[in-house]
């Protein structure tokens, strides 16, 4: 079976190396020309779908913008997950999840078990009950071929006031996370499948990233402010396994399909340009 590391390395080699969220934001729907209903975002997410499923390397819908619409909107999730995988993108699943260790069992057989409707190849994941009591996920995900990507160093301001603390021991809570992630990657190879959330806004802050061996994603890009030369700074010698995320950025030229195909080419090809010029 082929490990999500190798999926993603292979994915981002053939598609280059970007991430677009789907974000149905009531903003984006009324921008789109869409009602902000099952109906407008179904449409959004099928737009999304059909223009980039077969040219970006992963896509990351957005669980809350689903959610909002209860059942409805959770079946549209559904069937927008399996539009893009027949597509061929890789779908990373923005769900933030974490809990003590029996519930997370049941959020790894959600999410990452291919018998479920709601299975997707990756996703994101709070570590914030302890590293440890995502292990259910991270077992999922290696028996599975997926991949999960845990928070570490948050792209949104008040982040910090919780990564950036110092533990007992004299590490930040970042630095611990990113230690316990290294520890899950070790050996593998081209890359692991355990990655962690790095944002792109965070600047230089002095963490190391060095051990990681695993995908680094790096939302914060357009619409929060970063931009692709941003990268360097933020992970310094780990650039060449950071994924780029952008969501509005590339949303906001939608509806018309030619004009999101073309937003998302000048993502890649900024970051291509940064991430290259690095390695
Ligand atoms: O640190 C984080 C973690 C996740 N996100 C999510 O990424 C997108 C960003 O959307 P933009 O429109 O590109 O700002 C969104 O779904 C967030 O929930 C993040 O921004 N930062």
């Amino acid at each position: 079976m082929e490990t999500f590391g190798f999926r993603l390395h292979r994915a981002v080699a053939e598609r280059g190396p970007l991430c677009v969220g789907i974000d149905p934001h009531p903003g984006l729907l009324a921008r789109w020309g869409l009602p902000d209903d099952v109906d407008g975002l179904e449409r959004f997410a099928r737009t999304v779908a059909e223009a980039l499923g077969d040219r970006v390397a992963v896509i990351k819908p957005q669980s809350a913008f689903f959610e909002r619409f209860g059942s409805r909107g959770v079946a549209i999730l559904e069937s927008t997950i399996r539009q893009l995988r027949e597509a061929g993108a890789l779908v990373l699943l923005d769900v933030k999840r974490g809990d003590i260790g029996s519930t997370v069992a049941a959020y790894a057989s959600a999410y990452l078990d291919p018998s479920s409707p709601l299975y997707v190849d990756a996703v994101t994941a709070s570590p914030y009950l302890g590293v440890g009591s995502l292990a259910p996920m991270f077992e999922s995900a290696v028996a599975h071929g997926g991949g999960v990507f845990v928070l570490a160093l948050t792209s949104n301001p008040e982040g910090a006031q919780v990564q950036r603390a110092v533990t007992a021991g004299g590490r930040t809570v970042a630095q611990l996370v990113i230690d316990e992630i290294s520890q899950l990657n070790r050996g593998a190879e081209p890359l692991g499948s355990i990655g962690l959330v790095v944002g792109a806004t965070i600047g230089d802050t002095g963490h190391d990233l060095s051990r990681v061996n695993g995908p680094l994603l790096a939302p914060g890009l357009g619409a929060q402010g970063a931009t692709a030369a941003d990268l360097p700074t933020v992970f310094g010698s780990s650039l060449s396994a950071v994924l780029p995320s952008y969501s509005r950025e590339v949303l906001n030229a939608g509806p018309d399909a030619d004009a999101l195909r073309a937003a998302a080419d000048r993502a890649v090809a900024d970051c291509r340009h940064i991430l290259a010029a690095r390695h």
